[in-house]
């Protein structure tokens, strides 16, 4: 372990693996604080999550001046390098009052994100493989174009290979010669022009595919599923001492990756959710007693049906995975829904894709049902409430005027290209992985942690989850806007 004070460069010999670190913080209270008003605090050591670098299986691996240095036209300022003592922490809100909330051993802290003074690779023999795998999610395309432009601009790379069709491209497609001319435009469409698929994951096959093609840099987009697969490859990869560096960029329209802040992509999915929930609104607004159902995407995780309810206030009851519910009795969603009806007149209902799973009647094959990535298959949620609605409301209001209208975007909100802020963070996304892996780390994750870009074992995130936390603010604050039932079935 090496103790450094924070500031103080203690840069380890170059080459050595940059393994734990500690790092002693003590601070004072701020006075403006009411509980610890004047009191000293000391918060407890730092504990860096060491980083794998390709220096840790690869003896010998040059290190070589960041061509960043030999730009003609930009002149890197004092602070722009970042070291290897450059941490992010993990957790910033404690409650000092509290000694469970109070970390009682170690902050958790990662390496910050960005360019290093020296890289691992030399920029003409680098041969890079970028691969899209998963789910669409509107930013892929920035992604890849961000890479190609990064590499070639920023290092000098020439050999930048685009992946077909998901993980199966690497031993059963041929790879794509990319230049910034050719992705120049890239930006400004939605999906992916590599081509994804689900499947057809065989770390072997891919680990061959890889050496065949002599890629020495491989940068996977993709979600949960793809991060999983990745760390196989990169286990594969150090177990045969390949040079070969790693990464994974965090893709996930449902924004169920943990750790980071949020996943590129999500934040335009959730203002294309807003254009069905007006419509949705507006159909039901029109009609006597009607409602307005939208289902949202978010397989097991309800963040897009949060957000957008959040920022729509159009929306009366958010279903989400995360939260069961139930239909009939006190505090049901029908008891609800008839008081909003009295009120309104009508009503708009947002549910996530994974809510309500275990309710809805399914036979038996239907519940072990898998696509070709192992992700479980969902029924219609969207569909089922609709004929549940309308059975409900011809038992309990014969005759009486009432309207359903379903609207399913699914496809509409993952289709599209990345809004400016998506497109801004897909590049940030990009640069900090390629300055990562001519830095010669391998098997890391890049992603923003409360702000700031940082590299994250790619191990560490592909058992991370995001689910919506049901007791903290976020979600009370759906329910102050909704004043929806907890479902908590405590009434009966
Ligand atoms: N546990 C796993 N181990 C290895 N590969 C996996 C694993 N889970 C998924 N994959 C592979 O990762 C790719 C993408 O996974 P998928 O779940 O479809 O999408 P996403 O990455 O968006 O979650 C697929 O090729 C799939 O076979
Ligand atoms: O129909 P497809 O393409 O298999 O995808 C449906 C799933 O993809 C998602 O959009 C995203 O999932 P991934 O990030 O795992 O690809 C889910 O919300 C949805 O359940
Ligand atoms: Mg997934």
């Amino acid at each position: 372990m090496t103790h450094v004070t924070p500031g103080i460069d203690s840069t380890p010999p170059v080459g050595s693996s940059l393994g734990e670190m500690d790092l002693d913080v003590t601070t004072a209270a701020a006075s403006s604080s009411a509980f610890v008003a004047t009191a000293d605090f000391t918060l407890p050591p730092v504990t860096l999550t060491p980083l794998p670098h390709l220096a840790d299986h690869l003896k010998g691996l040059p290190v070589l001046p960041t061509p960043i240095d030999r730009s003609p036209f930009y002149h890197p300022s004092p602070g722009f390098y970042i070291g290897p003592s450059d941490i992010i922490l993990r957790h910033i809100l404690f409650d000092l009052s509290s000694s469970e909330s109070t970390p009682s051993s170690r902050l958790l802290a990662y390496h910050r994100a960005g360019p290093r003074r020296t890289v691992r690779f030399k920029p003409s023999a680098v041969r890079a493989a970028i691969v899209t795998c998963g789910g669409l999610c509107p930013g892929l395309n920035t992604v890849i174009r961000e890479l190609v432009v990064g590499l070639w601009e920023i290092y000098g790379v020439r050999q930048i290979f685009g992946v077909p069709s998901g993980y199966r491209g690497f031993y059963s497609a041929k790879p794509v010669p990319l230049d910034p001319k050719m992705v120049d435009g890239w930006h400004k469409r939605g999906g992916t022009v590599l081509t994804t698929s689900r499947g057809g994951f065989d770390a072997e096959k891919i680990v061959d595919g890889i050496v065949k093609h002599g890629f020495d840099q491989v940068y996977c987009i993709g979600g949960d599923g793809t991060m999983r697969g990745a760390v196989k490859i990169f286990e594969e990869i150090q177990r045969s001492k390949l040079c070969v560096s790693i990464t994974g960029i965090p893709k996930t329209v449902d924004n169920d990756i943990g750790i980071i802040d949020r996943s590129f992509g999500f934040q335009t999915a959730v203002e294309m959710a807003q254009q069905a929930i007006n419509a949705a609104h507006v159909e039901a607004e029109s009609a006597v007693n009607g409602i307005g159902l939208v289902k949202l995407m978010g397989r097991s995780t309800g963040h897009i049906a949060l957000h957008a309810t959040l920022s729509s206030r159009d929306v009366d009851c958010c279903l989400i995975p995360e939260n069961d519910f139930y239909l009939e009795g006190k505090w049901g969603l029908f008891e609800f829904l008839d008081q909003r009806l009295k009120q309104n007149g009508h009503a708009v209902v947002v549910v996530a894709e994974g809510a309500g799973q275990d309710i809805i009647p399914r036979t038996d094959a239907q519940k072990q049902e898998k696509d070709e990535s192992g992700n479980p298959v969902f029924l219609d949620v969207g569909a089922w409430l609709k004929t549940e609605l309308k059975n409900w409301w011809e038992r309990e209001h014969p005759g009486e005027l009432f309207t359903v209208k379903y609207i399913d975007p699914t496809y509409m909100i993952r289709a599209v290209p990345a809004n400016a802020t998506d497109n801004l963070y897909c590049t940030l996304l990009a640069h900090s992985a390629i300055h990562g892996v001519m830095a010669g780390y391998t098997g890391f994750v890049t992603g923003p942690i409360n702000g700031n870009y940082g590299y994250i074992p790619l191990e560490e995130i592909a058992v991370s989850k995001n689910l919506v936390d049901t007791k903290d603010h976020k979600w009370a604050w759906v329910r102050s806007v909704t004043n929806q039932p907890d479902f908590l079935n405590i009434y009966s």
